[in-house]
């Protein structure tokens, strides 16, 4: 059973999030959780999920790799643009080393977007820059969501927008539960919507008919966040957040790596669960497999910060065959 901690919560514009937790049983604490880990604070609150939602008639024709794509042919027609990259550039703000060298990505309602590529590409950083992460500079290019300039948005913003990144590698919280964590972003998101906050047992409730969807056990729920928890644990529990709290945009970092190959159906058939028509993935992946699961309808390949080939299952396949040298920048 959950405690009955007490939470406050108080969202900086700047780097960092601040929230206090008390309950009956500790003193009061005050945590400080980084912007990549805010940004769960703001999600979309829960929607009607329907399980057979893939509406995305497959792809008409096989579509060829292309080489370094302006934006992405061969959406499905109809489908509405989510998300647009133009010429996106990007630095480590401390070093100022250019990471991201002009990519160009389009991201429609509904479709899934699968990036590869040699360790070091930029995928990871490509996906941070998304969210807003602090450790990274934007010095060119653009990022339009929904219609709307992300890079005048905080990373709360974004979030509230509607983008979820589950991480590579999710970080402890320790002394931080489970259930107060997401009763904290859940209730957040329901204020934001003026809508009336839920208590602990009514969120249980919420939280238990989650739990099934990625195959986790009830006793997760008396954890602290990923204290303690194996690859695989914590890999389900991000999809746990985002199957609880809910985006418009889920970015999937490596949610593959380290899965047995049941924790990889699971988290696959989760993520297939939570697709809707109107809602988009983009997943960073050094795995084929995962593509069983959950289908791609176009896979990106980058390189030295920039996609550098587009294409269909098939690309994988090649990738396969060939490795990456045959799609490395000169
Ligand atoms: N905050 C940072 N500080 C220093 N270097 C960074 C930082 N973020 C990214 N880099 C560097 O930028 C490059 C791209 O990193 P990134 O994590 O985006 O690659 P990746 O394609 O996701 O790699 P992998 O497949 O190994 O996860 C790497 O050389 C990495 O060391």
């Amino acid at each position: 059973m959950a405690s009955m901690a007490v939470v406050n919560l108080h969202v900086s514009t700047t780097t960092k999030t601040h929230c206090t937790l008390s309950s009956p049983s500790s003193s009061t604490r005050k945590l400080t959780i980084l912007p990549s880990h805010s940004l769960l604070f703001h999600l979309p609150a829960i929607r009607p999920l329907h399980l057979h939602h893939r509406s995305l008639k497959p792809l008409k024709a096989t579509l060829s790799a292309v080489d370094t794509p302006a934006v992405t042919d061969g959406h499905d027609e109809g489908s509405k643009p989510l998300l647009e990259i133009r010429g996106l550039t990007a630095v480590i703000a401390e070093s100022k080393q250019q990471i991201l060298k002009g990519v160009n990505l389009v991201i429609n309602q509904g479709e899934v977007h699968a990036v590869m590529g040699k360790n070091g590409s930029g995928k990871s950083t490509l996906s941070k820059v998304i969210t807003g992460h602090p450790d990274y500079e934007v010095t060119g290019g653009s990022i339009v969501f929904k219609g709307e300039n992300l890079l005048h948005m905080e990373p709360e913003e974004r979030s509230l927008a509607g983008i979820f990144m589950s991480f590579q590698s999710p970080i402890e919280i320790p002394g931080v539960n489970i259930v107060d964590f997401l009763l904290m972003g859940y209730n957040e998101r329901r204020k934001k919507l003026n809508e009336p906050e839920v208590g602990p047992l009514e969120f249980l409730q919420i939280l238990s008919s989650k739990l099934d969807l990625v195959n986790m056990k009830s006793e997760f729920l008396g954890r602290n966040v990923n204290e303690g928890f194996s690859g695989g644990e914590r890999k389900r529990n991000e999809i746990l957040q985002l199957a609880v709290l809910g985006a418009d945009l889920a970015i999937l970092d490596e949610i593959d790596s380290g899965l047995d190959v049941d924790a990889l159906r699971d988290v696959g058939k989760a993520v297939n669960g939570l697709l809707t028509p109107n809602k988009s993935i983009l997943m960073i992946t050094h795995y084929q497999q995962i593509f069983k699961i959950i289908e791609p309808t176009f896979i990106h390949i980058m390189d030295d910060g920039r996609i550098v080939k587009t294409g269909d299952i098939g690309l994988a396949k090649v990738l396969d065959k060939e490795g990456y040298k045959s799609f490395s920048v000169p």
